[in-house]
């Protein structure tokens, strides 16, 4: 797929300044040249393809009309910024992208000056937009603001918080509405519905007609104000977004330069006010796998450019989320009060599943993580059983309502929560790691955390039955471990942990799926005959006291391991064992959690071993914290 160096236009250019003063035609095949050139370079890093392509011509014409990086441009979530990377100086980087050590997946303010603000969870470009432009006008400055932001994200509340910000106090700024009729899966909402029908009115079609051709006579030079006039004319009148303040131009067709870089001039030339162009576009444009399917391959894995055809991952364990929806679904054929939730994400965390057989008891809110709540809390009051799933990275965003609609009331919404931990090549912003101390912080809540799939089965049983109450589980990104999965789940005694290895001097107490890595450290331990206890805490709330007490009265050293930040699980077993005064008698403990980091993204494994988190290192913890043992026969057990 990639052109031959001599033929590439691309290769001359290294930074937007580049692209100015370049024919159209010069430009059209720059276009070219960078959508081959983002195919080829996901086909060998896997990532976030179909948004990239859909934004090719869209980016090329912002960064020719658009002196970034004096202008700012502010992407929503970050995940189409890929030709955005190879036009900013990071061409010969983007097959780093989403390794080790390489390109952040999204944008990053550390990356690149061209990166003004760095993203990956939706719908916060207007608001961050708005804070530059405010920024700008405080400080006498001149340039221009510029957000793009997808249909899909624009269903967040965050975003109409900011038009109703910037359009009542007239804020110069370009809003760039990115329509592709899709977010991960279709679009869902009365908003979308509405986007279409902008798009598919006759207006739509006469303006595409009618850019083209009053716009080409006039071209770049000219600031073209009189076609501005006529393209709004054309627009729909008394749309939602000229309620809101904004001058709306558009839809017009994002594929086309012909259209888009005039039209662009003209914004850009606009001296008052927020405006907001409604460019439609195809999410995965110009590569037929990826227009050919149904996700518009919004995430990828490796994949053949000739083909289209994904790596497919070696087969193993069905993925915790997989044993979730599968549980769920199980449990709802036997109680029609369950009811499932989730924020735009149906096929990531097996909803669509659950959908597939209930579909009128399945609801997809769009990405609105908060209303996901609260709409969930409602459900609740009145007597159903709804199972909220959500991503642990993006339930932060619905944390008052997690406290203030459920918690404080006290009903019984079950978190379903998914991605807990590291996450992989989405790298900081998409990690699990702090839902165990935010959740854990609040009066009643039930917090459990599942040690492989046959537990999590368990687990989707008990927050069934937990209905006065509300509760959450948490769970990793991938497979299984394997195990065999129970025919039913059978409820857990609410906070009671279970021991899995009885030892005397180390007592090792896992909350969650490093419990396997805590098993390899027992083995390494009693190899050199250091006797080990290996106990899975199962809740975080309400913690096994009894547990925790004989453990640390029975052992040498006691050590809790997580996949989750400080203030977590290590923090609740401290604190109760300061409560019963356990450290006036000289207690070992050391508690084993994510590093006070944000960690970039790597291979997960990597990330556990950066961490300290796997068996090598909780060994290592529990011979440093026992004074006693030999670290160097732990190194030779753990490269075996
Ligand atoms: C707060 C939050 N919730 C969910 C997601 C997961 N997510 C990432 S991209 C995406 C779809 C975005 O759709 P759209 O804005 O239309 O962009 P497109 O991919 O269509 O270009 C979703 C749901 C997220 N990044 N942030
Ligand atoms: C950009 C975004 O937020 C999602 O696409 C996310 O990358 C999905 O992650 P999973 O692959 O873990 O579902
Ligand atoms: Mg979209």
């Amino acid at each position: 797929m990639t052109l031959p160096s001599k033929t590439r236009l691309l290769d001359t250019v290294s930074l937007p300044a580049d692209l100015k003063g370049r024919s159209r035609e010069e430009l059209k095949q720059i276009a070219d040249e960078l959508r081959a050139e983002v195919i080829d370079a996901v086909s060998v890093t896997g990532g976030h393809l179909g948004a990239g392509l859909g934004v090719v011509e869209l980016t090329l014409a912002i960064h020719t009309v658009f002196d970034t990086p004096d202008d700012k441009l502010i992407f929503d979530v970050g995940h189409q910024c890929y030709p955005h990377k190879i036009l900013t100086g990071r061409k010969d980087q983007i097959r780093t992208l989403r390794q080790g050590g390489g390109l952040s997946g999204f944008t990053k303010r550390a990356e690149s000056e061209f990166d003004p603000f760095g993203a990956a969870h939706a719908s916060t470009s207007i608001s961050a937009g708005l804070g530059f432009a405010k920024a700008r006008d405080l400080t006498g400055k001149d340039n221009k603001v510029v957000c793009v932001i997808g249909d899909g994200a624009m269903s967040a509340g965050m975003a109409y918080e900011a038009m109703n910000n910037a359009g009542s106090d007239m804020s110069r700024m370009l809003v760039i509405l990115n329509d592709n009729d899709m977010s991960i899966a279709p679009p869902v909402g009365a908003m979308s519905h509405y986007l279409s029908k902008l798009v598919s009115s006759r207006s739509y079609r006469g303006l595409r007609k009618f850019a083209k051709s009053v716009v080409k006579p006039i071209g770049l030079a000219n600031p073209a104000r009189k076609a501005e006039e006529y393209l709004r004319g054309f627009a729909m009148g008394g749309t939602m977004f000229e309620e809101l303040g904004f001058y709306y131009v558009g839809p017009i067709d994002g594929h086309d330069l012909d259209v888009l870089l005039p039209v662009l001039e003209n914004c850009k030339a606009m001296e008052s006010g927020p405006v907001l162009l409604h460019v439609v576009t195809q999410k995965g444009k110009g590569y037929a796998p990826a227009e050919n399917s149904a996700d518009k391959y919004h995430g990828v894995a490796k994949f053949n450019v000739v083909t289209g055809e994904q790596q497919k991952s070696k087969s193993g364990p069905p993925s915790y989320t997989k044993v979730f929806a599968q549980s769920l679904v199980a449990e709802a054929r036997k109680d029609d009060r369950i009811v499932g939730i989730t924020a735009a994400m149906p096929g990531g965390t097996g909803m669509d599943l659950f959908e597939k057989e209930f579909p009128d008891r399945m609801f997809d809110v769009g990405i609105a993580e908060q209303h996901a709540v609260t709409f969930a809390a409602g459900l609740a009051a009145d007597g159903m059983k709804p199972f909220a799933a959500i991503y642990s990275t993006f339930l932060q965003r619905g944390y008052d309502q997690v406290v203030h609609d459920v918690a404080i009331q006290k009903l019984p919404v079950r978190f379903a929560i998914d991605r807990a931990g590291l996450v992989g090549a989405d790298g900081p912003t998409h990690a699990g790691s702090f839902d165990i101390g935010y959740l854990g912080a609040l009066p009643d809540m039930v917090c459990m955390a599942a040690a492989d799939e046959a537990e999590l089965v368990h687990m989707v049983r008990t927050a069934v039955e937990i209905d006065d109450r509300p509760s959450a589980f948490r769970y990793p990104r991938g497979n299984g471990t394997g195990i065999d999965l129970p025919e039913v789940g059978q409820a857990l005694e609410i906070g009671k942990g279970r021991i899995l290895r009885e030892g005397t001097s180390i007592a090792i107490l896992s909350y969650g799926t490093r419990l396997a890595e805590a098993m390899k450290a027992a083995d390494m331990l009693a190899a050199q005959g250091l006797s080990c206890t290996v106990a899975d805490a199962r809740f975080a709330k309400p913690l096994d006291e009894d547990l925790v007490n004989r453990l640390a009265k029975e052992h040498e050293v006691l050590i809790t391991i997580e996949e989750g930040a400080r203030g977590g699980f290590g923090a609740f077993v401290l604190q109760h064992l300061s409560d019963v005064g356990a450290f006036d008698t000289g207690l070992k403990i050391r508690t084993m959690c994510l590093p006070d980091i944000f960690q970039d993204q790597d291979k997960p494994e990597l990330m556990y071993e950066q961490a300290g988190l796997d068996a090598r290192s909780i060994a290592a913890r529990a011979i440093e914290a026992l004074g006693r043992g030999n670290m160097q026969a732990i190194d030779q057990l753990a490269r075996a």
